[in-house]
C-alpha cells in the first residue's frame, strides 16, 4: 500500500476522529517512512478490546512501511490519566505497576514486527522520568504550560467544574508527562506522530505543542473514534463485563462468542476497525449479507478474523468445536483446555463436592431446577441431558464415568440451559 493510501484507507474505515495538520502529515507520509507512537498505561494487568484499536492502527502503519513505537507508561501509570474520567484514580503500588508493565508489553509485542528496517520499538517512559528531578520538571517542562489553557481542556472540564470530585495536582500534571514523552521520543527516535483514542486528543496536542517549543520540530497527532456499540456502551472496562485480551481473563471461546453476537448495526463497522480485510472486501460481505436476507455471514467472519489476530487460528477451531459440541450429542471431542475455557467464563458453572453425587441435587445447585421435585419432573419428561446423553432415572447418581478429565460434567436442561459442574 502506498503511504498516500494509508490515510485514505484509515478515513474510509472510519478510523480517523481528529488530525493535526492533515495535509502536512499526508505529505510527510508520502515522502518517507516515519516513526510514530502510541502509549498504553499499566492501569490493569491486561489490555482490552478498546485498546486493540490503536494497537491495530500501529500495525497498519507498520505494514505500510512506517516504524511503530509502543510505549508502556511505567511513569504515567504511577500518576493516572484524568482524561474524561469522572473521579480521581486510585494509586497502585509500584510493585503492581511494575508487574503490569511487563504483562502489557508482552501483550502488545505479538502484534508488531521487531525485525527489519522498520522494526518496532518498545519504550517505557519511566526510563526518562525515573531519573528526572522535580526542579528540572518544573523549570524545563512546566514553564511551557499555561494553567489557564489547561483548565479549559475538555478532557478535564468535568473535574474542574465539580465540587464533589475535583482533580488532584498529581492528575492535573498528567498531560505534561505525556506531552514530554513525545519530546523525548522525537529526540531519541525522530518520532513524528502520536496516535490514540479520541479521549487522548488533549494529551496528544500537549505533546505536539511541547515538541515544537522544545525541539523546534513539527510533529503530528491522530486520534481514532472511541468505539462504542450500537446500544451506546463503550468498548473498554465496563461494568457489564470487559472483554480482555488476556486468555486467562477472557477465554478465547468467550472472546469468539462476543464477536459472533455483534449486532447487525455494528458488524461492518467492526470489520473495518478490527480486521485487515480491505474495505472493498468488507463492502462485498455487506452486500452479500443484504442479498442473503436473514442469515448474515459478517459476524462469523468478524469472530474468526479478530480471534485469529488475538489468540491464533487454533483458538478459532477450539471455539467452533466448543459451540458445536454444546448443542450436539457428541461431547467427546471437547479437550481439557476446552473445559477450562468453559469453566472460566463460557458457561454458568457450579462447584459440587464429589461426595454429593445426586443428580437431583446437582440440577438444583446448578440452577437448572428450582426444587428437587421440579428436577424430578424434568428428568421424567426427558429434558435432562448429561454430557450429551439423555437420562431418565430420577435416582441417578453421577459417577467417575460422568466426570470428563476427572473434573467436569456438562448438565443441560432442554435445548439451551447449560450448567458445567466442576467436581471438588
Ligand atoms: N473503546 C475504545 N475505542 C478506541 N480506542 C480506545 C478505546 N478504549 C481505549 N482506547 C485507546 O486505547 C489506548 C490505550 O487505552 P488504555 O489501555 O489506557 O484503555 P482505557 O480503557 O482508556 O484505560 P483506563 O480506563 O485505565 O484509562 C488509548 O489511546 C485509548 O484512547
Ligand atoms: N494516556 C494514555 C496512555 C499514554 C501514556 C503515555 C504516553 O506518552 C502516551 C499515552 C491512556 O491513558 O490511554
Amino acid at each position: 500500500m502506498s503511504e498516500m493510501n494509508l490515510i485514505s484507507d484509515l478515513q474510509a474505515r472510519g478510523l480517523i476522529a481528529q488530525l493535526t495538520d492533515g495535509d502536512a502529515l499526508e505529505k510527510r507520509l508520502a515522502e518517507k517512512s516515519i516513526t510514530l507512537y502510541c502509549g498504553f498505561d499499566p492501569t490493569a494487568d491486561s489490555l482490552h478490546i478498546g485498546s486493540l484499536v490503536p494497537i491495530l492502527v500501529l500495525k497498519r502503519f507498520q505494514e505500510a512501511g512506517h516504524k511503530p513505537i509502543a510505549l508502556v507508561g511505567g511513569a504515567t501509570g504511577m500518576i493516572g490519566d484524568p482524561s474524561f474520567k469522572a473521579t480521581e484514580r486510585k494509586l497502585n503500588t509500584l510493585d503492581i505497576i511494575d508487574s503490569w508493565v511487563g504483562k502489557i508489553r508482552k501483550q502488545v509485542e505479538p502484534f508488531l514486527n521487531f525485525e527489519g528496517s522498520n522494526a518496532a520499538i518498545m519504550a517505557n517512559n519511566h526510563d526518562w522520568f525515573g531519573k528526572m528531578d522535580v526542579l528540572t520538571f518544573l523549570r524545563d517542562i512546566g514553564k511551557h504550560f499555561s494553567v489557564n489553557a489547561m483548565i479549559k481542556k475538555e478532557a478535564v472540564q468535568q473535574r474542574i467544574n465539580r465540587d464533589d470530585s475535583g482533580i488532584s495536582f498529581t492528575e492535573f500534571t498528567y498531560s505534561l508527562l505525556q506531552g514530554y514523552d513525545f519530546v523525548e521520543l522525537n529526540k531519541q527516535y525522530g518520532c513524528e506522530l502520536q496516535i490514540g483514542g479520541s479521549d487522548q486528543w488533549g494529551n496528544i496536542t500537549a505533546g505536539t505543542d511541547l515538541t515544537r517549543r522544545m525541539n523546534q520540530q513539527q510533529v503530528f497527532g491522530l486520534t481514532m473514534p472511541l468505539v462504542t456499540k450500537s446500544d451506546g456502551t463503550k468498548f473498554g472496562k465496563t461494568e457489564s463485563g470487559t472483554i480482555w485480551l488476556d486468555a486467562k481473563k477472557t477465554s478465547p471461546y468467550k472472546f469468539y462468542q462476543f464477536w459472533l453476537t455483534t449486532a447487525d448495526a455494528d458488524v461492518y463497522k467492526f470489520l473495518r476497525y478490527f480486521t485487515f480485510l480491505t474495505n472493498s472486501e468488507i463492502n462485498a460481505i455487506e452486500a452479500a449479507d443484504i442479498a442473503a436476507a436473514g442469515k448474515p455471514e459478517g459476524q462469523r467472519i468478524l469472530a474468526e478474523q479478530v480471534t485469529t489476530l488475538v489468540h491464533g487460528a487454533n483458538a478459532v477451531i477450539a471455539a467452533q468445536r466448543i459451540s458445536q459440541s454444546l448443542f450436539s450429542e457428541d461431547q467427546n471431542s471437547l479437550t481439557e483446555d476446552d473445559f477450562e475455557q468453559l469453566a472460566l467464563d463460557g458457561l454458568p458453572h457450579v462447584e459440587i463436592s464429589r461426595d454429593q453425587p445426586g443428580l437431583l441435587d446437582a440440577l438444583v445447585a446448578g440452577e437448572l431446577a428450582t426444587s428437587k421435585s421440579q428436577a424430578r419432573g424434568f428428568i421424567e419428561s426427558g429434558a435432562v441431558i448429561i454430557n450429551g446423553a439423555k437420562i431418565s432415572d430420577v435416582a441417578y447418581s453421577l459417577s467417575e464415568a460422568d466426570r470428563r478429565y476427572g473434573s467436569y460434567t456438562l448438565l443441560r436442561r432442554g435445548k439451551k440451559n447449560h450448567c458445567l459442574v466442576i467436581w471438588k
